[in-house]
């Protein structure tokens, strides 16, 4: 079974973006570029990074009407990257015109409930339930779409993956025993993800801000 880990490379600064994959390249399965990165660097960044010889992972979160994320999804298809996020909340048909103007190897997933927010900051939003009827209600669109997969936290993983048998499940959030959570909340091990049906886990900080971050790749790597 190949790595599923991208390693999510939060950093504005484009060569400490490169140094830190370059260091860890062997004990990662990709790497994950969000919108600091992007922001920071464009196109000329996904291309250095890219270099590198990973699968790229573009997490942009679009979020729009669906012409327009349609758009942007075509803008981004030169870049060839493996996986591409959407938000669920924007809806059926703009899921539909996302993943109609993505490339043929790009999986479109769509972000569900975001794993830094627990049950009262849903309530705050006005949305009802829990975050495992609101990850579930999402997942339900976004297969209805005609994604393949969706990001959630490893707290909702093995329900969705109980549910959606083929999809590809993206799980941030992951921290290894004992580790800073930080402002995540919905939070669990690295290895619990993998075992309760995770396609892909994205680790940032537990790599990125460890003293040491080619140690805690290996030893990420050797819990799975
Ligand atoms: O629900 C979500 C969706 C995306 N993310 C992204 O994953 C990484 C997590 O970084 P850590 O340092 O391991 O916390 C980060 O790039 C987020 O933008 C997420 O955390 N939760």
């Amino acid at each position: 079974m190949s790595n599923p880990v991208y390693l999510a490379v939060d950093l504005p600064q484009l060569d400490a973006a490169k140094a830190l994959c370059e260091k860890v390249k062997g004990h990662i399965g990709g790497v994950k570029l969000g919108l600091e990165f992007f922001c920071a660097h464009g196109h000329h960044g996904v291309h250095e990074i890219a270099h590198l010889g990973l699968p790229v992972f573009l997490d942009l979160k679009l979020h729009d009407i669906p012409n327009t994320v349609a758009g942007a999804m075509q803008s981004i298809h030169v870049l060839e990257p493996s996986i591409v996020t959407v938000h669920a909340s924007g809806g059926r048909a703009m899921m539909e015109d996302a993943k109609a103007a993505a490339g043929e190897d790009c999986k479109v997933v769509a972000v569900t409930m975001l794993t830094s927010l627990d049950e009262r900051d849903l309530e705050r939003t006005g949305v009802g339930g829990t975050p495992h009827d609101h990850v579930m209600r999402l997942a339900d669109l976004a297969h209805a779409a005609g994604l393949d997969g969706i990001v959630c936290s490893g707290q909702e993983i093995k329900s969705v993956h109980d549910e959606w048998k083929d999809g590809f499940f993206v799980v941030p959030g992951l921290r290894p025993g004992g580790k800073a959570t930080g402002d995540q909340k919905r939070v669990v091990t690295p290895r619990q993800a993998r075992d309760d049906g995770a396609s892909c886990l994205v680790i940032g900080r537990p790599i990125s801000r460890a003293d040491d971050p080619l140690a805690a790749a290996r030893e990420i790597e050797s819990t799975l």
